[in-house]
């Protein structure tokens, strides 16, 4: 039981996670026990858990991270939690140095310091996938790109763009962007049937060339202020539909993220990561 649990509390533009360390603190990983921890009221509150570092079979130098949504889903990726367990590594002492790699199962990611203390990360994102069997989406044949196509839901259909940067993604271009369109959309487009493995989804305002608004509902855990990987989605979306530059300011309610297309297409992101608090769990709490 979680007894004496220690944890460690950060935030990137508002979206929090707690990251627990099994090489620090014991604990014995249940959906349920997620679901708990990230209650804001009866818990400790959080938009999200990273666990790490765990061990990477056959990559000694790299540091295993799972990641779990307050619903105590497991994502394949998150840009906000692979910046904070990034900043986690360097202040508990695991890294020393400029960069890490840190491996999710969605791959390997690399990280580079841009501060020495880690309070601003890049991470290489890798190559967005808009090919409906990478998302996966099941509206297209697998092998069509999922580029402004109709989806069907009961108020009516919308036009969406689907990816893939390691957890997926459905891009939508209202024109303007609110928080309560994000949370009467979002949760309908989340579980849609041709979403089998669900879906985080975004509303894009493109503002100029070089700068987007959007809006968030992540999957499994719901509206949150900020999400790298949507901010990776949503500029890769717009750059393959021709909207943007190769660099590109993301604008959400909790902040600012930067993207970088490279040359062959991989998406660069860089982003702040704040401390927040380290605590232990009351010896009493029960899940
Ligand atoms: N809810 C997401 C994971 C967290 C993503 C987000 N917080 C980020 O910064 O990328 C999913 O199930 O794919």
């Amino acid at each position: 039981m979680p007894n004496d649990l220690a944890f460690s509390k950060f935030h990137a533009l508002g979206n929090d996670y707690l990251v627990i360390d099994p090489t620090r603190t014991a604990f014995d990983l249940e959906a349920r026990l997620v679901q708990a921890l990230c209650d804001r009221h009866r818990g400790i509150g959080s938009d999200g858990l990273l666990l790490g570092p765990l061990p990477v079979p056959g990559d000694p130098q790299a540091f295993g991270l799972r990641i779990f949504n307050p619903d105590g889903s497991e994502s394949e990726k998150s840009g906000n939690g692979l910046r904070i367990f990034a900043r986690y590594l360097l202040e508990a002492g695991h890294v020393h140095g400029a960069g890490c790699r840190i491996h999710t199962t969605s791959g390997t990611a690399e990280v580079q310091y841009l501060a020495p203390d880690g309070s601003l990360v890049q991470v290489d994102m890798g190559l967005p996938a808009f090919r409906a069997g990478d998302i996966p989406f099941t509206g297209l044949a697998a092998h069509l790109e999922v580029l402004q196509v109709p989806l069907f839901l009961p108020t009516g259909p919308v036009t969406i763009t689907a990816l893939s940067v390691g957890n997926p993604h459905c891009v939508l271009f209202p024109g303007s962007v609110s928080a309560a369109e994000a949370q009467r959309l979002g949760p309908r487009i989340e579980r849609h049937p041709d979403f089998p493995n669900r879906v985080n989804v975004q509303l894009v305002e493109v503002v100029d060339r070089r700068h987007i608004r959007i809006e968030i509902w992540e999957r499994g855990a719901g509206y949150t202020l900020a999400s790298g990987s949507s901010s990776c989605a949503a500029a890769a979306a717009c750059r393959r539909l021709g909207l943007v530059e190769d660099r590109l300011r993301v604008l959400m309610p909790g902040g600012a993220i930067d993207i970088a297309f490279t040359d062959q297409g991989r998406i660069l992101m860089t982003g702040p990561v704040q401390a927040v608090y380290q605590g232990r769990l009351h010896g009493g709490w029960t899940p």
